[in-house]
């Protein structure tokens, strides 16, 4: 059964038709790169998605589950789970405290997040397995201000992950890292859970071709392409409406 299947959905704003007529389905397992041209209407899609914007028309189900019409959270419940931002990082947390306190907040724990995580080992043991899946288990307890930009980035995939994610929507997880780090970022995407389903904004071309397995291109709201990322570069529409020099 797919894990995320989203049927025609459509979205206007004011007479500009931002997402038209978009079908796509996701199966446990698939790494998929969503690209386009700025304005192509892709943080729209996933806005739409995850239910933070209404859409006009279509559907959105999670595991089979009908979910087109329930709050973001409720969607979050059922596995959507998109990752934060750094923004939304506490500069004076570690990376330890950031995890258990997900893991708290998931389990509906949320009332004992002033008592000491620490001397609950479920949390704790659930805490360094997913520290361990970003390669942060060496910087668990430094001060999230102290730590580089790039691991930071990993510790918002850190936080979605102790949601309990079966589709992972990860929004240019290398933005803003220095190309000498961004190979952190690789790695650790590709100690994901293989069964997890990941869609992943990514502009940088050279990480979408080595990230994804699949590639679907949005162009000015409709979605013109959906394979394998060699058959992106060689498909003309989308040379003609995105890769240009990049594809020459
Ligand atoms: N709240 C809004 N009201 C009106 N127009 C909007 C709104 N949000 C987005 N748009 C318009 O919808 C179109 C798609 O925007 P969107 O941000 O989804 O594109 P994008 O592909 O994510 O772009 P980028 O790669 O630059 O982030 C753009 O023309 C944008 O100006």
């Amino acid at each position: 059964m797919s894990i995320l299947e989203v049927r025609n959905l459509s979205k206007r704003f004011g007479g500009l038709n931002v997402t038209n007529d978009i079908s796509l389905v996701l199966n446990p397992g698939d790494r998929v790169a969503l690209i386009g041209p700025n304005g192509a209407g892709k943080t729209t899609f996933v806005n739409l998605v995850t239910g933070h914007l209404k859409a006009d028309a279509g559907q959105v189900l999670i595991a089979g589950q009908d979910l087109s019409t329930a709050s973001p959270t409720a969607r979050v419940h059922a596995g959507l789970v998109r990752s934060f931002q750094v923004t939304r990082l506490f500069p004076d947390m570690s990376p330890e405290e950031h995890v258990a306190l997900a893991i708290l907040q998931r389990l509906n724990r949320a009332e004992r997040i002033f008592g000491d995580y620490r001397a609950m080992p479920d949390v704790m043991d659930e805490a360094y397995s997913i520290l361990d899946l970003l390669n942060l288990t060496p910087l668990a307890r430094t001060r999230v201000s102290d730590i580089a930009y790039g691991q930071q980035r990993l510790l918002e995939i850190a936080l979605a992950m102790a949601l309990r994610p079966k589709v992972l929507l990860l929004d240019e997880p290398a933005a803003g890292v220095p190309s000498s780090d961004t190979v952190l970022i690789e790695k650790a995407l590709d100690q994901l859970p293989p069964d997890l389903a990941v869609l992943m904004i990514e502009h940088d071309m050279d990480f979408v071709f080595r990230f994804a397995r699949r590639v679907v291109v949005l162009a000015a709201g409709t979605l013109i392409f959906d394979g394998t990322p060699q058959q992106v570069a060689a498909d003309p529409h989308v040379r003609e409406a995105y890769l240009g020099s990049y594809a020459e």
